[in-house]
């Protein structure tokens, strides 16, 4: 293989045409950021921008360099606004031509998470990556960079633009959001998690109609955004079992984020680390660093193949320049071992008969959230408990509940992973099926969280701290999927468990059939974390 000498990257999927070499090190970076005159980005007029600041950003960046010793031209493919990737994506393509080297096709979600740990100098770390059009949380598994959890509607940068305007703020407005949110004083809104997915735009609505001073809305948007975005962030550290936390994207220059991420990894013992400022949101160097890489890795692409793809995801990358971590070592979101347990969200301890839940104060959020989210989450559970043993399905016995506490029944018994007889998994399938039949979601079903009681054999659900209201098929194939991961990472004879588990489903859930389908879907998607 060539040893690649300078790479020329370019970077052009939004707001910003930026272009960097990179050598050893960044050599240059130029570039012209697009401002919108009114209202927010136009994808035609971004490219067109782009188009008559390509000449200048390029002789710019390559002042002083040889174009003889640049060995690769590298692009950002996607996922961007389809105007601007066509533009940049005609002028590498011309450049490569021109000069005779290979043309590298960047994932820019993939070059955010790359310069960064290049920068920082991390080394396997969960992403937060929260840009205007995206917001995901990222980690490396099994070659590729898997979205653990994202928002299911708009990006985070998306909603604090759309927001600020709607307030008469110029574009974009998350800088101007930090700035009046140090004045205010956060009023509650929206919070939306659900399981390790994001929603923004609820909480956008509720901003926008809020009619408290400007700087009490700003604080109360950042405070509910960020806290959700460290939730899943954290819930995503605890499963993987990661200790090095990642924040990039543009929405990363935000120093109450920072704040607040920096604060969940001290709690958790983990190391939290940002770019500098330049790199952190769109930018030429990330193209160009990712661009060398996956030179030196062989990842090249021909002109031919060179399309680009507007909603081009990470996990569709192979990254062949990391060494493959292969599989994670399954762990549930409560961890329940010896009595005592310490998850993301909870502390679970046994007294006698009793066992005790207490969901933790979070020190990264507003007290005030903190407080809301603790009462609203406990009740939420002892009510899904409760609910589900009215269904049909054994459930704990709650004895008390406080504002942060759940006082129930301990079962005694062995937990399902250690009982995988085909009679008691064919159980747990009819026990998911009265629950699903009930319209609720368990969020976290693995073969820990089902204990065979001892007494009479019977399977019985705990820890509903994921668990919600939701009669959508997806849902109930989430479920499955992470039952039927579990069930694969602890039993040899899985195949053969799988169909007892079926048969069970079946025989309680009449749309157990259309929801067996969707867990084939979801497995070939292989987005989820289990
Ligand atoms: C596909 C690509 O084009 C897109 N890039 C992108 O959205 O640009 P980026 O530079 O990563 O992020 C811009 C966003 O970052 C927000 N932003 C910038 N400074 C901020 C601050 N101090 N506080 C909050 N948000 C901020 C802006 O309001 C804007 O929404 C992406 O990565 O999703
Ligand atoms: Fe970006």
């Amino acid at each position: 293989m060539p040893e690649p000498g300078l790479i020329l990257g370019i970077e052009g999927t939004a707001w910003n045409l930026s272009a960097a070499i990179f050598g050893e090190d960044v050599l240059s970076l130029h570039s012209k950021p697009y401002s919108p005159p009114t209202g927010g980005i136009h994808p035609r007029e971004a490219a067109q921008h782009h188009a008559s600041a390509l000449k200048d950003v390029i002789s710019k960046v390559l002042e002083g360099h040889n174009p003889a010793d640049i060995s690769g031209i590298a692009f950002s493919q996607g996922p961007g606004l389809g105007p601007c990737l066509r533009t940049v994506g005609t002028a590498a393509r011309a450049l490569s031509l021109s000069l005779g080297v290979p043309l590298i096709g960047v994932n820019h979600c993939v070059a955010h998470v790359e310069i960064g740990r290049w920068q920082c100098g991390c080394d396997d770390p969960i992403v937060l990556y929260a840009s205007g059009a995206n917001t995901q949380v990222l980690g490396f598994l099994k070659s590729r960079y898997r979205i653990f959890g994202e928002t299911l509607d708009i990006g985070l940068g998306n909603a604090l633009d759309k927001f600020a305007r709607s307030k008469g703020l110029p574009h974009p407005g998350g800088p101007l959001i930090e700035k009046y949110a140090l004045e205010g004083s956060p009023v509650d809104l929206p919070y939306t998690v659900k399981g390790m997915d994001l929603a923004f735009s609820g909480l956008m609505s509720a901003a926008k109609s809020c009619n408290a001073p400007i700087e009490d809305v700003c604080a109360g948007f950042q405070e509910s955004a960020f806290a959700m975005c460290v939730e899943v962030t954290e819930r995503a550290l605890a499963h993987a079992g990661k200790n090095e936390v990642l924040l990039v994207g543009g929405v990363g220059a935000n120093t109450r984020l920072r704040e607040m991420l920096k604060s969940m990894c001290e709690e958790r013992g983990a190391e939290f680390f940002v770019p500098e400022r330049r790199y952190i949101g769109d930018n030429g160097a990330m193209i160009a660093l990712t661009g060398k890489i996956m030179l030196e890795a062989g990842q090249t692409v021909s002109v031919r193949d060179s399309a680009v793809n507007p909603s081009f995801r990470s996990d569709e990358v192979e990254v062949l320049w990391r060494k493959d971590t292969g599989d994670l070592p399954y762990r549930s979101a409560n961890m329940l071992s010896d009595g005592f347990a310490r998850g993301a969200e909870a502390l679970v301890s046994e007294r006698g008969d009793y066992v005790i839940k207490k969901r933790l104060s979070k020190r990264y959020r507003s007290p005030s959230l903190d407080q809301r989210l603790i009462s609203e989450r406990t009740k939420a559970e002892a009510r899904l408990i409760s609910l589900s043993r009215r269904s049909g399905v054994p459930t704990p016995v709650i004895y008390d509940i406080t504002h942060d506490s759940i006082v129930m029944e301990k079962i005694n018994g062995l937990m399902l992973k250690q009982s995988l007889t085909v009679e008691d998994v064919m159980d747990a399938g009819r026990i998911v099926g009265r629950l699903h039949n009930a319209g609720i979601i368990h969020g976290d079903l693995t073969t820990s969280n089902i204990i065979v009681r001892e007494y009479d054999g019977r399977c019985v659900l705990i820890d509903f701290g994921l668990a919600f209201i939701s009669s959508e098929i997806e849902s109930r194939g989430v479920d499955l999927h992470v039952f039927f991961q579990t069930l694969e990472s602890t039993a040899p004879d899985h195949n053969e468990l799988r169909d007892a588990f079926c048969t069970g489903y079946k025989e309680s859930f009449a749309e157990a059939a259309e929801v067996l389908e969707r867990v084939e879907e979801i497995r070939l998607r292989g987005r989820y974390l289990h």
